[in-house]
């Protein structure tokens, strides 16, 4: 079937189980040709092919509502709700979004990318036809790594407590990113294997009906039998006992049992969660045989081989905090680290291998991991909580209330800090500088290339006066040579890169390049600019601001990060605060929008962090000054 020519979900009603065969077919080939061009989340949407072939046919997009949890794995609904012809601009600058969007179409009622949030919007959404008598279904699509984040097990609670109409379909793949973990991922393996309580609790319910009664007796003894079946056949009957009509296990790769089963959900009062079984990566061999994650998300591939397109480079930021931590391990047993689900991007994957009974996956699990750390460091402990600045937002009150407040020793290796690029406006690390900084007690440091992060993660690991954090980009470093020993960077001590006198620029990471190549071209110019490495985000070097404030020097605060709350804005709050007022000072950086998907490079040029730009900004500035002088 040609793919580009679908408009709307609609002419599935008519599709027999064989159409709908051919078109899963159709649609993994489509997935597989474009995905090893573009990269993306193969492995998620190559297991929902048909479950989503089937809610598609069964239910009436957007009328009945599907929330798709994380999102990553909504290309198969994309390319059913008229999409197909955008894949070639997936995850690219003004492309497709690798998530759902409300703005690409009205089948995307509710955007992800963060994990676990589906089922509350979802009980916000069903609210919301209670009230108004609506009867559309709303249907919730998490994955069992996602029903690992906290708020899914709130929702869950509350949605069993109203006994709201919601059907919950839970696509366990036994994957997160890598295998999955948790007590919650070993139940739902008890209940793969429990075989079909529905099937069971059906036919005794049938028949019980067979029988003439004898009175309430033996519906009463039945219900009994029926209940002890229950327990007895699937152990631990979670979700019955939180107020849900458990349906499963349910194979999702067969069309018959999932659409048995989704309309028996349908006619069902109440919620529902409909257990389903599939593979992650189906049809696509070196993605179902992908055992530590690489499928789940990946840059181009060759099809034939499944090799991943590896763009040669220097070692990634993540790697070598991997390597230093653990060369720092081996001589510190205070070390423990954590994740929330990340091992592989994160790179504790390989501190594991070396140090198996120090490392903890806590799954999606952002707030536990945080205040676990408080409770490690409580103990003497030196917690090492390595998280995506942007799942870092989920430990917020953990970091203010459990970690700051009780000054615990806590180290945050903040991965992804920065913009990342294709995962567009819910993944970029560009918050955690406001969210950080304003909290008492916590310190802030950001190397300004991989020889700096090994000493900075040395100093963090070697810091005993409650939390630090460091922050680095996604991606590679540039290659330097790395000093033979660590040292400790002093905190709020700055670095001149370059001498000038005319003007300085305070940046820090990613920004001193474009800083550096703007002070050359000033140069050329006959503007003489200073470049300071201001790697200690807090506390700032107070030193060189009264040197720069007492010597009347124009200044530009330059970051890859919000401006709002960021470093530009501690500058600011530091003149102010210390009665400087007259000094001529302008911040760049990521201004109060989000940011959405696309090359760093294209983001940048979008947003004006540039070269150029900075060099006019300076221009600009210096008549300013002049004028004041
Ligand atoms: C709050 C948060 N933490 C971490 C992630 C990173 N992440 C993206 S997908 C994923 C695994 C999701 O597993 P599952 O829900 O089972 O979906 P599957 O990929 O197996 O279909 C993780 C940890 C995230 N998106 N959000
Ligand atoms: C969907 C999701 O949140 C993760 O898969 C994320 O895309 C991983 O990001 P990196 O590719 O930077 O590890
Ligand atoms: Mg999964």
């Amino acid at each position: 079937m040609d793919l580009q020519s679908i408009k709307e979900p609609t002419f599935l009603k008519g599709f027999s189980n064989k159409d709908l065969e051919d078109l899963a077919k159709d649609i993994r080939e489509f997935l597989i040709e474009n995905l090893s061009v573009t990269g993306g989340h193969l492995g998620p949407n190559l297991g929902v092919v048909e479950l989503t072939l089937v809610l598609h046919q069964l239910f009436e997009s957007p009328k009945d509502k599907f929330l798709w949890d994380v999102g990553h794995q909504a290309y198969v609904h994309k390319i059913l709700t008229g999409r197909a012809d955008q894949f070639d601009q997936l995850r690219q600058y003004k492309g497709l979004c690798g998530f759902p969007k409300r703005s690409e179409s009205k089948h995307d009622v509710w955007e992800t990318g963060h994990s676990s949030t589906s089922l509350s919007a979802a009980m916000g959404m069903a609210l919301a036809r209670d009230i108004k008598g609506g009867s559309n279904s709303v249907i919730p699509v998490i994955g069992d790594g996602a029903l690992t984040g906290g708020m899914a097990l709130e929702a869950l609670n509350h949605i069993g407590h109203e006994q709201t109409d919601v059907i919950v379909v839970l696509n366990d793949n036994e994957m997160s990113i890598a295998p999955n973990v948790g007590a919650l991922h070993s139940m739902l393996g008890r209940m793969r294997t429990a075989g079909k309580y529905q099937k069971a609790k059906d036919e005794l319910e049938m028949l019980i009906k067979k029988i003439p009664a004898f009175g309430g007796r033996l519906a009463a003894t039945a219900e009994r039998v029926k209940d002890s079946l229950k327990y007895l056949l699937v152990s631990g009957m979670f979700f019955e006992e939180m107020g849900f009509t458990y349906l499963g296990p349910v194979d999702g790769h067969d069309l018959e049992d999932l659409k048995k089963n989704m309309n028996y959900a349908k006619k069902t009062k109440g919620p529902v969660l409909v257990h389903v079984i599939t593979k992650k990566g189906k049809g696509y061999a070196p993605a179902e045989n992908d055992a530590k994650g690489t499928w789940h998300g990946l840059g181009p591939y060759k099809i034939e081989s499944g090799e991943v397109v590896k763009k040669p480079g220097p070692p990634s930021y993540s790697g070598v905090f991997a390597e230093t931590l653990k060369r720092i391990a081996r001589q510190d047993e205070r070390i423990v680290a954590i994740t929330a689900a990340m091992p592989g991007g994160t790179g504790l994957d390989k501190f594991a291998k070396e140090f198996p009974d120090r490392m903890f996956d806590v799954g999606i699990a952002e707030q536990h991991a945080t205040t676990m750390s408080a409770g490690l460091a409580t103990q003497g402990m030196k917690p090492v909580f390595a998280v995506y600045s942007t799942f870092l937002q989920r430990g917020y009150d953990q970091l203010v209330h459990d970690v700051c407040r009780q000054n615990l020793n806590v180290f945050f290796a903040i991965d992804r800090a920065g913009l990342v690029g294709a995962d567009g406006e819910t993944h970029q690390g560009v918050f955690d500088i406001s969210y950080l900084r304003h909290l008492p007690n916590m310190k802030i440091l950001n190397p300004k290339d991989e020889n700096e992060l090994q000493h900075m993660i040395y100093t963090a690991t070697c810091h005993d006066d409650g939390p630090i954090a460091v922050r680095y980009p996604r991606g590679g470093g540039y290659g330097i040579k790395m000093d033979e020993d660590l040292k400790q960077i002093p905190l709020g001590e700055w670095d001149v890169l370059k001498q000038g006198s005319d003007f300085t620029i305070l940046t820090f990471g990613t920004m001193i390049p474009v800083a550096m190549e703007a002070a050359e071209e000033l140069g050329k110019r006959g503007i003489h600019v200073e470049v300071v490495n201001a790697r200690s985000i807090k506390p700032l070097d107070q030193d060189k601001l009264v040197d720069l404030a007492e010597n009347q020097r124009p200044i530009l605060t330059l970051e890859e990060t919000a401006l709002l709350g960021g470093f530009g804005s501690a500058v600011l709050e530091f003149f102010h605060e210390n009665h400087y007022h007259s000094v001529v000072i302008e911040r760049m950086g990521i201004p109060d929008r989000y940011i959405e998907h696309g090359s760093v490079p294209e983001l940048l040029e979008e947003i004006g962090l540039t070269s150029q730009n900075v060099a006019a900004q300076v221009e600009q500035i210096i008549p300013r000054k002049r004028k004041r002088a």
